[in-house]
């Protein structure tokens, strides 16, 4: 388990302010809260929310150190688009906006959203239902919530006009790109996880049909 600590926030996500760092320690307290009477992550990862979740979503911020404009697809309880949020807070006009289609969670993300003034939006909608509601992101981001070609096809409408992925993956990804590649052709780099030992960031580009 990690605890929270200031330096660990820098070490996944680059330069951060004190004050930032601090209302992610509040943000924790205020998710295991919330989590009490909504399902939020799975049981089996509360003991260590600040590494599994919060550093493990921080870490994009490093890999796209000046990227404005994102969109988080399946938010859920904030990961990683609710904790980009609050590291966005240092980069002038910068925003994110989360598309979440359960309601319970979705009023979750719009509460934290009030709570912290943060620069962010929920979109509650299906994916499939939220192109217009989006405007257009440099990064699309997307954590457990689908295998790669199910992904692509979701993020398609965005990832073929110019937009960056960057998907959490485990430790089968190369079968998912493998059966991507049937459908789709893209520009890939991996940056190994520095969370999950096992675990990759995949950063897709260029997306186009194959
Ligand atoms: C397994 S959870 C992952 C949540 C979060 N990304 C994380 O890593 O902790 C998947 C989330 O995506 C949402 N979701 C699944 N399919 C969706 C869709 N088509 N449109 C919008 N949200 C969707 C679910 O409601 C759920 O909150």
């Amino acid at each position: 388990m990690s605890a929270a600590s200031w330096t660990s926030l820098q070490e996944a996500a680059g330069p951060v302010s004190r004050e930032t760092f601090e209302c992610l320690v509040a943000f924790e307290q205020l998710f295991l809260k919330w989590n009490r009477s909504i399902n939020l992550a799975a049981p089996s990862t509360l003991d260590d929310v600040w590494g599994r979740h919060i550093l493990d979503s921080a870490q994009l911020a490093r890999i796209a150190p000046d990227a404005k404009r994102w969109v988080d697809l399946g938010s859920g309880g904030g990961f990683p688009g609710l904790v980009l949020a609050f590291l966005l807070v240092e980069r002038d006009g910068a925003s994110i906006d989360l598309v979440e289609s359960n309601r319970k969670k979705a009023s979750f993300l719009q509460a934290v959203i009030g709570q912290f003034g943060l620069p962010a939006r929920v979109v509650a909608r299906r994916i499939d239902d939220s192109y217009a509601f989006v405007s257009a992101p440099e990064i699309v981001t997307a954590r457990a919530l689908a295998a790669l070609p199910a992904l692509l096809d979701l993020s398609a409408p965005w990832l073929t006009k110019g937009s960056r992925a960057l998907f959490h993956k485990g430790r089968d990804y190369r079968v998912e790109v493998e059966e991507s590649t049937h459908r789709w052709a893209f520009d890939l780099v991996e940056h190994p996880s520095m969370t999950d030992a096992h675990g990759v960031i995949l950063e897709l580009a260029d997306l186009r049909t194959a």
